[in-house]
């Protein structure tokens, strides 16, 4: 398999509005290693599809180059790049049958790699096999039976096998999905390129069909780049996220890095479902403050702001990282605006005294709180992230 690495990547569309160029990705540097799963999320609008449309073939790049294992494929119409890609509508042929539709690009392709993925007891299933040769198609019985070989294959890993007969319309939409994957896998290309692949499923199929995706990854060991708006998507399947925002990227990491060691504001906002909550507090000898609201930090901690006492930065929070507590100085006073009981856990939205946004809390368990009680939060001393209040850069 091969690896796919973009140096100063650049796309500029021409905006009739404003009547020049808007950059909608800005010099990226990118490298997916061979085999790897990397997952890509980002705001809508900030460059997602177009960097998978660049990497296919489906569009050009205004700057910047694209390398496939060691070739450069910027000149390469899609068809030579060796890329497959997964839409979020399936694009299935509606008027071909699944098998045909696994089989279109194999019968389309010059060669088949026959043999990546053959199990052991295909002979029977050949042997049962009795459709005629497709009419005018110039290909030889043995290469139609290694294609047949590779639908079968394919339609087996995807428990689909049972509706090799049937057309799109009599599928559902997990039944498409799954046979859209099919005909990506089916030509076992070098690169997976998938754009949200799952966002029409259900969400317990969106569930299964996950899973079914990061095994047949791990399985193939094809580079594949997803892109999702999903959180939990993002945090389970990749082996790497990329946080896009505004063409640029903000961070790349494994999922708890990026996690528990937000780059900036943007990755810390972004990622984590509620968000992480924030609040611009002054740095004192000893701790930090705001409005009356004390709170020590420890040596390390201090010893992390050195000089800059007085300084302001944003402190974040993730909703988890709050327990109820008494009334002491470092507890945070809240008032309850709105409570979700899901059993496990509570969820709550609260106001602060003297910020107007709200915070999230995330406790475990139930807990009988109602809309309109004052509680004390006491925030996990080790989980505390601090944000530069100006270019909005982790401080620690
Ligand atoms: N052909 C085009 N001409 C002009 N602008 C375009 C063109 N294609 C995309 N854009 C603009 O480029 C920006 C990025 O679009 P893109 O589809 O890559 O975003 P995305 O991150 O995939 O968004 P979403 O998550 O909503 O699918 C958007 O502002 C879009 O309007």
């Amino acid at each position: 398999m091969s690896g796919v690495r973009l140096e100063q990547l650049t796309k500029m569309y021409r905006d009739p509005q404003r009547g020049g160029e808007v950059t909608v990705l800005d010099s990226i540097d990118l490298t997916i290693a061979a085999g790897e799963f990397l997952v890509l999320v980002g705001p809508s609008g900030c460059g997602k599809s177009t960097l998978l449309r660049l990497i296919a073939g489906l569009d050009q790049p205004t700057q910047g180059t694209i390398w496939v294992g060691d070739r450069i494929v910027n000149g390469l119409p899609p068809k030579a790049r060796d890329i497959a890609m997964v839409f979020q509508s399936y694009a299935l042929y509606p008027h071909l049958t699944v098998y045909d539709n696994l089989a279109f690009g194999l019968r389309r392709s010059p060669q088949i790699n026959v043999g990546s993925l053959l199990p052991a007891p295909l002979e029977a299933t050949l042997t049962r096999w009795t459709r005629p040769l497709p009419k005018g198609l110039q290909c030889s019985f043995a290469r139609e039976r290694a294609i047949h070989q590779r639908v079968v294959t394919i339609a087996q890993m995807l428990q689909i096998d049972h509706l090799l007969w049937r057309y799109p319309k009599q599928l559902s939409g997990g039944q498409k999905q799954r046979v859209a994957l099919g005909r990506a896998m089916a030509r076992n290309p070098q690169v997976f390129l998938m754009d949200e692949p799952l966002s029409n499923l259900d969400a317990k199929l969106r569930t299964e069909t996950r899973g079914q995706i990061v095994q047949l990854q791990q399985q193939l060991g094809v580079t594949t780049l997803y892109v999702t708006h999903d959180q939990t998507e993002a945090m389970t399947m990749g082996d790497r996220i990329v946080v896009l925002n505004q063409g640029k990227i903000q961070q790349i990491a494994a999922p708890l890095e990026l996690y528990q060691h937000p780059a900036n504001r943007f990755v810390a906002e972004f990622i984590g479902s509620p968000p992480m909550n924030f609040l611009p507090v002054t740095v004192t000898a000893t701790g930090i403050q705001a409005n009356g609201w004390q709170y020590p930090l420890t040596q390390q901690q201090q010893a992390l702001f050195g000089a800059c006492r007085e300084r302001q930065v944003w402190l974040g929070i993730r909703p988890e990282h709050l327990r109820l507590g008494t009334a002491t100085e470092s507890a945070i006073a809240v008032e309850v605006a709105f409570v979700e009981s899901l059993g496990h856990e509570t969820g709550l939205t609260v106001h602060l005294e003297h910020s107007a946004t709200p915070w999230r809390v995330r406790l475990s368990g139930h807990h009988a709180i109602g809309r309109g009680d004052r509680l004390y939060l006491h925030p996990d001393p080790a989980h505390l992230h601090f944000f530069d209040d100006h270019s909005g850069q982790r401080l620690m």
